[in-house]
């Protein structure tokens, strides 16, 4: 449990929008706070975004700033997880050396949609990929079956459910469709994250009512221009927890994933593994392959060894 008040004029709190040179921080009463970094600004966490997104933080607040809700922030909080930005030199003009696009995020939200970007099984793996390597829960939303044959996404999708992950199907042209997916984000930091034109936008909306959607809409939209890092904005959903739009994954820092380490993302390979003949098996061209024989054998689905075999060669 988070301790309260510490001391008079202090707060603990979430930022929930990050826009350059202001935070908005959420305190743990509710009320809302304008905030700033200061030199004294303390962090628990080294070498990356001082503040992002989804971070704890304690504020300051002076009496005349609990009037005016502004703040400064003198301790951001070690994050329990981060989801980072591939480095782009040209784009990243602070010192920082991690740019952290969210902080804490309990789970990934890959959305893909069923037609009109068809479905890429392809994208699933490497999205899943990714989550296993950052240990993040994920859950997998296929949008706009509308558009789509239900029984051919189904088929495509049955390997996902076999290997216990969540597979969400909405359209958000029936609402009924959203609530699994509302229930399952409930009390939880969500990052959305998908192709352009998934529906990612019209999802998040959709999700948190009506009624922000207005004034929201336009952060929503920065966040995916030229200023993303340093305007982001998490969504307070309406039953508890938020949501973030995050870019596409090839935005995301995927360097922590190599040819060693990537067998150990795919969680079929896990059982099968102590079958190969060398320990040090990678699964592409070896004799005596426990994988290979387990993709003849029926046991692991010949589209998700292709996903392997694609991701493992792209890799350095
Ligand atoms: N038929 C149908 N169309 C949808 C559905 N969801 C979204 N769309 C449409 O798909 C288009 C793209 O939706 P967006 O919400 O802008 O997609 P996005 O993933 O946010 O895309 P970016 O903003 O480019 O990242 C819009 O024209 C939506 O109206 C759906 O479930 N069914
Ligand atoms: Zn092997």
């Amino acid at each position: 449990m988070e301790q309260k008040n510490e001391q008079p004029g202090t707060c603990s709190g979430l930022v929930t929008e990050a826009t350059g040179s202001t935070y908005t921080v959420v305190a743990d009463d509710d009320s809302v706070f304008r905030s700033r970094t200061y030199p004294g600004t303390k962090t628990e966490n080294e070498e990356t975004s001082l503040v992002a997104v989804g971070d704890r933080v304690e504020l300051k607040v002076t009496e005349t700033g609990r009037e005016q809700f502004e703040a400064v922030i003198t301790l951001v909080k070690q994050r329990r997880s981060a989801l980072t930005r591939k480095r782009d030199i040209r784009r990243n003009r602070s010192k920082e050396k991690i740019q952290v696009i969210a902080a804490n995020i309990d789970q990934l939200v890959v959305v893909v949609s069923s037609f009109d970007p068809p479905l890429s099984t392809r994208l699933v793996d490497r999205y899943l990929a990714f989550a296993e390597s950052e240990q993040l829960d994920v859950l997998i939303v296929v949008n706009k079956m509308d558009l789509a044959d239900a029984a051919l996404i189904a088929a495509l999708m049955e390997p996902y459910h076999q290997l216990g992950y969540s597979v969400f199907y909405t359209s958000v042209c029936e609402q009924a469709s959203l609530q699994p997916l509302r229930q399952a984000l409930g009390g939880k930091l969500s990052a959305f994250s998908g192709h352009s034109g998934v529906g990612k936008s019209t999802l998040i909306n959709l999700l948190f009512g009506h009624k922000q959607l207005k004034t929201r809409r336009t952060n929503l939209k920065t966040g995916k221009g030229v200023h993303t890092t340093s305007n982001s904005v998490m969504l307070p959903l309406p039953d508890g927890g938020y949501v973030i739009d995050t870019p596409g994954i090839r935005e995301f820092n995927l360097s922590d994933i190599t040819r060693e380490n990537l067998r150990f993302y795919f969680r079929e390979f896990l059982a099968v593994m102590p079958d190969c003949a060398f320990s040090s098996c990678s699964h592409t061209e070896e004799p005596g392959c426990g994988v290979q024989r387990a993709v003849h054998a029926g046991g692991i689905d010949p589209a998700r060894y292709e996903s392997y075999l694609a991701i493992y060669y792209s890799l350095e």
